[in-house]
């Protein structure tokens, strides 16, 4: 596996938010969205393994990791199955972020650990790389399912995605609305979700109110 960063910082995103978390951010991925903000993860890296990930994890204290990118599940699967079962075995909450392009059922989830898909807007230029089949696949009280959108289409076109795979919160669906950063403002998509009466969590880029937007590594 290649791994570009690992830090600690506090989640910035999906549900636990604000709580201090061990970042993994791995080398590549498939998708070039349009408003990514971790282009410097497209090809910088080291190589490592399953095992050498643990012992840096193992050194920060914290039992909270997020697995992240580029792309996590787009790594060698018999050594991400591999970490991944380390992290359980250890008892880690983890969370992976993963871009709604890849089948999440190739990965066996242990207790604690978690999606959070991120199924790309039409801005992202990416929507047509979607495998909507994932929205079958999905666990509703364990995994989050995710739109960051930057205008009104990108909003309608989630609204139509929710309603047409029956994403109901009622049935333990969780999801997540976040703005493109510095594309869409806060006010405006809370505004829409309030009108709308949408049962989601409104979620902010926390990191990028904590420390400088463009800051690496937090
Ligand atoms: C950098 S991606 C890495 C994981 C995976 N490739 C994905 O897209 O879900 C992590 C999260 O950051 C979000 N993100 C990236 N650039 C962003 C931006 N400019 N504004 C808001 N969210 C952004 C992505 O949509 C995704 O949910
Ligand atoms: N603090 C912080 N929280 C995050 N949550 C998801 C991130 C990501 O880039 O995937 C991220 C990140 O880059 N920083
Ligand atoms: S899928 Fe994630 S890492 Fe890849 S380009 Fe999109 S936001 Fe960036
Ligand atoms: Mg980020």
């Amino acid at each position: 596996m290649k791994v570009n960063e690992i830090f600690f910082s506090i989640q910035g995103e999906s549900g636990s938010i604000g709580l201090p978390t061990i970042f993994v951010r791995f080398t590549g991925c498939n998708l070039r969205c349009t408003y990514c903000d971790t282009k410097y993860s497209y090809f910088e890296g080291e190589p490592d393994t399953p095992e050498g990930v643990m012992d840096k994890v193992r050194s920060y204290g914290i039992k909270r990791v997020c697995l992240t990118g580029g792309e996590p599940l787009i790594q060698p699967r018999e050594e991400m199955q591999q970490l991944l079962d380390l992290l359980g075995e250890d008892g880690y909450e983890v969370s992976i972020e993963t871009d709604g392009s890849i089948d999440i059922s190739r990965f066996r989830l242990h207790d604690k650990q978690r999606f959070i898909l991120d199924m790309k807007v039409p801005s992202s230029a990416m929507s047509d790389k979607m495998n909507f089949e994932n929205l079958k696949r999905i666990v509703p009280e364990r995994d989050e399912i995710k739109f960051v959108v930057g205008n009104r289409e990108d909003y309608e076109w989630s609204k139509d995605l929710i309603r047409q795979y029956n994403l109901d919160p009622g049935l333990g669906y969780q999801l997540i609305f976040s703005p493109i950063y510095g594309e869409l403002t806060y006010q405006q998509l809370v505004e829409w979700l309030l009108e709308d009466r949408i049962d989601a969590r409104f979620q902010v880029q926390l990191h990028k109110i904590v420390w400088d937007p463009n800051q690496r590594g937090v």
